[in-house]
């Protein structure tokens, strides 16, 4: 299979810290990776420059030629009277053409991604009143109606309930089947990294490591890290 991503030699750093010296791994197409690691380690940084939003200070990072870029952010709270619902919240990212309405074009993809994250029956649901996975399901669902075959999950499970996180990673494991969806899941819970993904990528001052989640040594990983229970 090919690399959707692979990252050579990166180094970058804030004025005061060197974060990666030397930091190198590809990501297969269609694969799911959770990227680990204690707080302040990196994590969120080595998201922003992936997207571009921060250039190396040396090395390369290589997509594949046709990969877009999918992000969903971690859970916030909604005010209760925020005016949209499900249905056009989702929708807020198809007016990117300038104009005030949608083609039929639009509302056929707009359907078929609220059906994919299964919110068609709690589309017209206010958002500020919908339960917190279905809020993370609005965000995913905007998240693919761009089409993205790289998804990035940045914490989007931290602060739901076990049964929600279950439902969003079980969806997110069902779009991976379907769409051969590349996922970069940010997450501090090793429990749902070993049950959703196949690898992991942790990063720590020292270095890093990219390996099978079955692999994983928990006795190993930083204290802080949520211990792997076998529980769900
Ligand atoms: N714009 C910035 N300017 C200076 N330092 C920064 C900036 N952004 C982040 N840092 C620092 O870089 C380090 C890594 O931050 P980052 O947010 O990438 O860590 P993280 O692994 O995502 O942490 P957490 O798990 O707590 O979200 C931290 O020490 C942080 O304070």
């Amino acid at each position: 299979m090919t690399d959707l991503l692979s990252v050579e030699h990166l180094s970058f750093g804030f004025h005061d810290r060197q974060l990666y010296s030397d930091l190198s791994f590809a990501l297969k197409e269609g694969s799911m990776t959770s990227l680990i690691g204690a707080n302040g380690v990196g994590k969120t940084t080595l998201i922003r420059l992936l997207m571009g939003q921060l250039r190396p200070q040396s090395g390369q990072i290589k997509f594949m030629p046709n990969m877009r870029l999918g992000y969903v952010p971690q859970f916030r709270n909604i005010d209760p009277e925020y005016p949209l619902s499900i249905r056009s919240f989702v929708q807020l990212n198809q007016l990117q053409h300038g104009f005030p309405w949608h083609t039929p074009k639009e509302k056929r993809q707009l359907d078929a991604v609220l059906a994919q994250t299964h919110l068609t029956a709690r589309q017209h649901q206010l958002l500020g009143r919908a339960s917190g996975g279905e809020k993370q399901k609005a965000y995913l669902a905007q998240a693919l109606l761009t089409a993205p075959n790289f998804l990035i999950l940045d914490e989007a499970t931290a602060s739901l309930d076990v049964n929600t996180k279950t439902e969003l990673m079980t969806l997110v494991q069902e779009l991976n089947a379907t769409l051969k969806l590349t996922v970069l899941f940010v997450t501090h819970d090793l429990q749902l990294a070993k049950d959703y993904t196949q690898q992991y990528l942790l990063l720590t001052p020292k270095g890093h490591e990219l390996r099978r989640t079955t692999e994983m040594d928990e006795s190993r990983m930083p204290k802080e890290l949520r211990p792997v229970t076998g529980v769900q």
